[in-house]
């Protein structure tokens, strides 16, 4: 392989690296590009700030300056779902906190919020051991907190990590029965503690328990391989679970945030949703909107297992479909869910495709796949470009504008995009630790030449330029966007209970209302 990075005690130190010590950056030329407007602009930063944007700044000598001119100039994208070092499935995905974000880095991500797992069901005991593995990062980072059993320690430990540990997102897995999936008795206990501290609840929607038979069946009819996996959890599992996530959000009255949306199934019952004024978000990742399921009926198990993930990728038509909801504003942001496994990992489902461990590449394709398939095609701007790849994640995850713009005072993760050059994908050049990728080959219009992540040069020509331990924690508040105006719904829907209590109680001796 050719990745080229720096990482301390492979080789290289700290000096040895050309790390950018420069703190002060002028981006010379651009058109800055935020998801309300853009401008042809300069973009003044220091010690890891933006500080001015604004036409023809001047600067002195001991300020490093990039000409944009011709380029554009973002906002550093967010992945708002990845699982780095994530242990599942009986392995441990490739990408740990320091080669998942390289990897990013070089492809114009300078932020990802990633799940942590509990041990044994202890949230607790689950971060610290998150906090370990993100001791190496090398690019700013949050997380996310999956919830896989419910009781009094639990309630209490989510209180403890919102109030105290900047977390703000609660996972439930309604797949992987055996494993992380959750009942709806606990899903609904989690929906409620979620709503009383201002958390947001997400879901991976897939019918576990179908799921489970539908393996079965796949099994008994002798289909052991790959396609098994997409044979055994169809659309209608996603579309089911979509709808009874919603519906069961809807009913506790908070908002819901369903990941990787992979079907129309699932995208309709968003879609219906949003429609009658319910407030649900949903997340495509890249890979259901750029691929589809023919890799998985490849003879070469090898190929073929490497499109493993959950919900599964599906049939050419629901990609495209998912690709007009992220147009009209039916999706509102673009994940991964990097999860990466390499081949001798993918192996060990070689006779059983319940054992290929599930799980696809994207944290560093994500950001010109996005822009190759949906701002080259014209099916959205480019001031949608930023909206979807940063700006409205860290609504979301409510730590905008720190992130997610090119204004002044916020943080400078910035990327320039030259959309007149190409890029093109292969295991042998990117920076993740897998051997394989699901976009192998895959060539495109517009290429991010230039990443800065705090204010320092992490990728030009080429090349990272990082060092463990340099990330830094963002801690993400309760109460987004999302929860303004919830209490006063939560109101009217107990005063349409106490109607009917009123109207008895007034009601005249002939049995009619006296009003
Ligand atoms: N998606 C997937 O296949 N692996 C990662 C875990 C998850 O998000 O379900
Ligand atoms: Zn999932
Ligand atoms: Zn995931």
């Amino acid at each position: 392989q050719s990745n080229q990075f720096c990482e301390a005690g492979i080789g290289y130190s700290e000096a040895g690296c050309g790390i950018s010590s420069s703190t002060k950056l002028l981006i010379k030329g651009g058109t800055v590009v935020n998801a309300h407007h853009q401008e042809v602009a300069d973009v003044y930063v220091e010690d890891g700030i933006i500080f001015a944007v604004k036409p023809n700044l001047k600067v002195g000598d001991d300020v490093k300056v990039i000409d944009a001119t011709g380029k554009f100039v973002m906002p550093g994208g967010i992945d708002p779902h990845t699982h780095l070092a994530m242990e599942f499935m009986g392995t441990e995905s490739v990408d740990d906190f320091f080669s998942g974000q390289a990897a990013a880095l070089a492809g114009g991500t300078t932020m990802h919020i990633d799940f942590v797992i509990p041990v044994n069901g202890s949230l607790i005991a689950g971060l610290e051991a998150y906090e370990e593995k993100a001791k190496k990062s090398c690019m700013d980072y949050g997380f996310h907190m999956a919830i896989t059993k419910f009781d009094d320690i639990v309630s209490r430990d989510m209180e403890i990590v919102v109030k105290e540990k900047g977390i703000n997102s609660f996972k439930f897995f309604l797949a992987y029965k055996g494993a992380l999936m959750v009942n709806d008795e606990l899903l609904l206990e989690g929906l409620k503690r979620c709503k009383s501290l201002g958390a947001l609840a997400m879901v991976h929607a897939e019918n576990g328990d179908a799921v489970f038979e539908g393996q079965k069946r796949m099994i008994q009819l002798g289909i052991t391989g790959p396609e098994g996996h997409a044979l055994s959890r169809p659309p209608v599992l996603e579309g089911e679970a979509t709808a009874r996530a919603i519906r069961l959000a809807g009913f506790v009255n908070t908002p819901l945030y369903v990941v990787h949306v992979m079907s129309i199934d699932a995208m309709e019952e968003i879609a219906k949703a949003r429609k009658s004024g319910q407030r649900v978000v949903g997340e495509p990742v890249v890979s259901g909107l750029v691929l589809d399921d023919s890799g998985l009926w490849d003879s070469d198990f090898a190929t073929a297992s490497k499109y493993v993930m959950s919900p599964p990728i599906r049939a050419s038509g629901h990609g495209k479909a998912l690709q007009g909801a992220l147009s009209n504003g039916v999706l509102q942001l673009v994940g991964t869910d990097h999860c990466a496994f390499n081949s001798t990992q993918k192996a060990f489902g070689i006779d059983d495709f319940r054992k290929i461990p599930n799980g696809v590449n994207g944290i560093e394709e994500r950001m010109h796949l996005v822009w190759d398939t949906m701002v080259e095609s014209g099916q959205i701007s480019i001031t949608d470009f930023v909206r979807v790849t940063s700006t409205e994640c860290a609504r979301i995850f409510n730590i905008y504008p720190r992130k997610g713009a090119i204004i002044a005072g916020s943080d400078a993760d910035i990327i320039i995009l030259n959309p007149n050059s190409s890029f093109e994908i292969n295991a042998r050049s990117h920076h993740s630790r897998t051997d394989t990728n699901v976009y192998e080959g895959r060539r495109g219009k517009g290429k991010i030449e230039v990443t800065i992540a705090g204010g320092r040069v992490v990728w030009e020509n080429n090349e990272v330029k990082v060092v463990p331990g340099s990330g830094k924690y963002i801690e993400t508040p309760p109460y987004n966007y999302l929860f303004s105006g919830i209490d006063k719904a939560d109101a009217s829907y107990l005063s349409s209970l106490n109607a009917p209590v009123k109207r008895s109680e007034s009601t005249t001796s002939s049995g009619r209302h006296s009003y």
